[in-house]
């Protein structure tokens, strides 16, 4: 018999529910933790005892439903709301120049630039309805992809609740840590298992997995730079957006800045070239918007991309030998 009434392990639970997710919250999104690893396990293990003895109050949004229970036999198709885009490419200072002036001629507004880090990671789609994750997907051919959802819950560093009962859609990138892609290697080349060319394919292989345990092995994370029906967010700049996403408990890469000259851009993408080793996480490039919302629809999208954001790209690193990237869109 449990030593404590339904309503005192649903209020418990409740309780450990809230304080597990902001602990997880401070620890994956903001690599700010606020508690030693041993007090996290104290509790978690005192809501997986809770959860056992009063089963019928296990929420999707608990810590402890991270992990499925199940080894899914496929992953099922999913139609994106709207195309997830891809990029236009810049690979010199010239070509960057020529994006700066083609886009001049399609709007009178003054142009502001956000330059983001160009994560080198899986583009994925994250489904919130009233602050609770309820779909993942990868991009797959832009329109179509497939749905990793029970994978994409193991990522610690995507909430499994908002901040706000929001119901809309963000888009990111889902990367390896350059510290999870090396433990990685070491322990598969120990175990006499190919290992990984780089990070990008590890995150894929990772998220390709049809049982979740394996992905949660992986120590993924996420950063968000997108989100549809933005509407209720009440910004009107890819600027705004980042802050708000992240106001509402999402992960967003804080490298980004502004300017207001292509020539600003071109000294920040040389300035990260510099420093892209020391960071803790592959990067291929720099990704350039026009920040005003405003002036995006006017500059307006080519078939397939943007014509309001380019992607530079940097030079692939010598070593690097060229790997072909695992073929999982
Ligand atoms: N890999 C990245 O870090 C990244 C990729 N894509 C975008 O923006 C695309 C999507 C919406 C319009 C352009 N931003 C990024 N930071």
């Amino acid at each position: 018999m449990a030593k404590e009434s339904p309503a005192e392990a649903q209020e418990r639970i409740e309780t450990l529910k809230t304080l597990l997710n902001r602990y997880s919250y401070e620890y994956y999104v903001l690599d700010k933790p606020s508690i030693s690893d041993k007090e996290y396990d104290q509790q978690y293990q005192e809501l997986e005892r809770l959860e056992k003895t009063h089963p019928e109050l296990i929420t999707t949004d608990s810590p402890t439903q991270r992990i499925g229970g199940t080894i899914l036999p496929g992953f099922t198709k999913v139609q994106h709301d709207s195309p997830m885009l891809s990029l236009g490419n810049a690979f010199n200072q010239e070509e960057l120049l020529q994006f700066h002036q083609r886009i001049s001629k399609l709007t009178d507004q003054p142009l502001q630039y956000i330059c983001e880090l160009k994560i080198d990671g899986l583009a994925v789609s994250l489904k919130y309805e009233n602050g609770l994750f309820i779909q993942g997907a990868t991009r797959g051919d832009g329109n179509t992809g497939e749905d990793i959802t029970q994978n994409l819950r193991t990522v610690k560093a995507i909430p499994l609740r908002l901040n706000e009962p929001l119901t809309f859609e963000v888009r990111g990138e889902c990367y390896m840590p350059k510290a999870s892609f090396v433990q990685l290697n070491t322990d598969r080349d120990e175990k006499g298992l190919e290992i990984f060319a780089n990070p990008r394919n590890a995150a894929a292989g990772s998220l390709r997995q049809l049982d979740s345990s394996v992905a949660a092995s992986r120590n993924l994370s996420i950063y968000l730079y997108s989100a549809t029906n933005f509407e209720q967010l009440v910004v009107e700049t890819q600027d705004a957006l980042l802050n708000r996403l992240a106001q509402v408990g999402l992960r967003t890469n804080p490298e980004r800045r502004l300017f207001d000259s292509i020539e600003e851009v071109w000294a920040f993408t040389e300035e990260i070239a510099a420093k892209r080793k020391e960071l803790p996480y592959d990067i291929d490039g720099i990704v350039i918007k026009v920040n005003a919302f405003a002036a995006q629809e006017e500059i307006g999208y080519t078939v397939k991309a943007p014509r309001w954001a380019i992607a530079y790209k940097f030079k692939a690193e010598e070593a690097e030998t060229i790997v072909r990237d695992i073929e999982w869109t």
